[in-house]
């Protein structure tokens, strides 16, 4: 059955004020539902990110034979069946909407000793997966794919896996991420180098489980054979979902808002320094450590935004938030340039092509460019903008509202339960005046 599409209407107007939290980090959620389900003994998982693309990857896990019980208010248990335990799914494993869910399950199919399908929705077909699938194959796994490296991706495993170092061509937490799981499953030593720092919760979580890991400058090394012991893990509020919500405070007049618990992992952090950067009013408080992660309070209040020349080397660091910075820059005075930023073109959409389009759409002077954008600030109108089915780029727009002369219109809005399920009534309790329209 395909579900009827859903839109948002935003009001102009409004102010972000409050203190809540955000809900779980999805690239932590996606983690521990794997090491728990690949290690031995029970797993307890708290703040677990209840979206639709953790669930893909629990359902994967329930249909390889873990068991786990829940997510309920973010409480789940996992009873892990070590790294030798799964059997072979009976029917292809559905991805969804999830990049992460394909490229690390990939990286844990390809050391099984049975064969499995992943495949996605209509976005995942279009992304690339040839990045994960060069390293797999050299490590012994057989991968086919449909043309272009695209999904559905047909994974014969290989229990003996060898091994290997690996250079990252381009900077992906989630290739770099798939090769160090699928080293869990082979012979001597695998190591990863990258060519900027990525997300690096996949290395934090292994040791937190008990695995040894080495960073040595930029290549990550661990040696398979080992064993992973279920732990618990405490999940920290997304930064990436309280991006929107940061953004929505800083554009709007009279805002005073706290996010609580929020994961400030420095390898997430480029949206807290690009919007600083551009005069943003941002204060990390209660700075403390969670379950092996930096965990703060944030704090932010309205300000007047100036443009700037983002930094290249932020661009990996804050790589899910352009949507919401671009909003940022639209409502700063200057000029905003980002260059380097060619991955976004390979997001659930073209968030390049698909954020100067709409920008455009609500009369701001935005230039798409290869690997970049160029922005300069101005008013925003009201106006009808298509987010493409990407839950980021719905949520931006609808913080643009905020500013807006006149409503914003925003089609195709139901993939926000992707990533940030409650995300209309948390935004609508914060002062956005959101409602939602069942499209035809
Ligand atoms: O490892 C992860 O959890 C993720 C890595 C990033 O993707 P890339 O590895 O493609 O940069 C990011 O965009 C994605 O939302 C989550
Ligand atoms: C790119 C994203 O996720 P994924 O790659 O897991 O689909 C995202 O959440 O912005």
């Amino acid at each position: 059955m395909t579900e009827s599409r859903l839109d948002y209407i935003v009001e102009a107007g409004g102010s972000i004020k409050g203190r809540f939290r955000v809900p779980g980090d999805k690239s932590i959620s996606h983690r521990a539902v794997m090491l728990g389900a690949l290690a031995d003994g029970e797993t307890q998982v708290s703040g677990l990110l209840e979206g639709e693309d953790v669930l893909a990857t629990l359902g994967a896990f329930r249909a390889m034979g873990v068991q786990a019980e829940g997510p309920v208010n973010g409480a789940l248990q996992i009873r892990g069946l070590g790294l030798r335990g799964m059997r072979a799914p009976e029917v292809a494993i559905d991805c969804g909407n999830s990049g992460t869910s394909m490229r690390l399950l990939a990286g844990i199919l390809a050391g099984q000793p049975f064969s499995s399908i992943l495949q996605g929705d209509a976005s995942l077909h279009r992304r690339p997966m040839g990045r994960v699938i060069r390293p797999l194959e050299q490590m012994g796994a057989r991968i086919e794919s449909a043309e272009g490296g695209r999904p559905p991706l047909h994974i014969q495993g290989n229990p003996r896996l060898q091994g290997i170092h690996y250079e990252l061509p381009v900077a992906s937490a989630q290739v770099k991420s798939a090769v160090l799981l699928a080293g869990l499953f082979a012979e001597g030593e695998t190591s990863v180098t990258e060519p900027a720092p990525t997300r690096d919760h996949t290395e934090r979580m292994l040791q937190g489980f008990g695995y040894a890991v080495r960073r040595e400058e930029t290549t990550i090394t661990l040696r398979g054979g080992g064993n992973l012991h279920g732990t618990r893990v405490q999940v920290p509020s997304d930064i990436s979902s309280a991006a929107f919500f940061m953004v929505g405070a800083l554009i709007s007049p009279d805002a005073d808002l706290v996010l609580e618990d929020v994961g400030v992992n420095p390898t997430r952090t480029g949206v807290i320094e690009i919007l600083t950067r551009m005069g943003g009013r941002i204060d990390l408080l209660n700075l403390r450590e969670v379950g092996g992660e930096p965990v703060a309070d944030i704090h932010i209040r309205s300000s007047r935004l100036t443009g700037i020349c983002i930094p290249e080397k932020l661009v990996p660091l804050a790589i899910d938030e352009f949507p919401a910075i671009f909003v940022a820059a639209a409502c700063a005075t200057g000029r905003t340039v980002l260059t380097g930023a060619h991955e976004l073109r390979v997001k659930e959409s073209d968030r390049i092509a698909v954020m100067a389009t709409g920008l455009q759409a609500l009369g701001v002077a935005a230039e798409a460019t290869e690997d970049g954008m160029i922005i300069d600030g101005g008013l925003i109108q009201g106006g009808s903008v298509d987010s493409h089915g990407d839950h980021r780029i719905a949520m931006s727009f609808a913080m643009a509202g905020l500013v807006a002369k006149g409503p914003i219109h925003i089609r195709d809005c139901r993939n926000v339960a992707t990533s940030f399920p409650g995300f209309p009534d948390l935004a609508r309790a914060a002062g956005l005046g959101l409602r939602l329209e069942e499209g035809a």
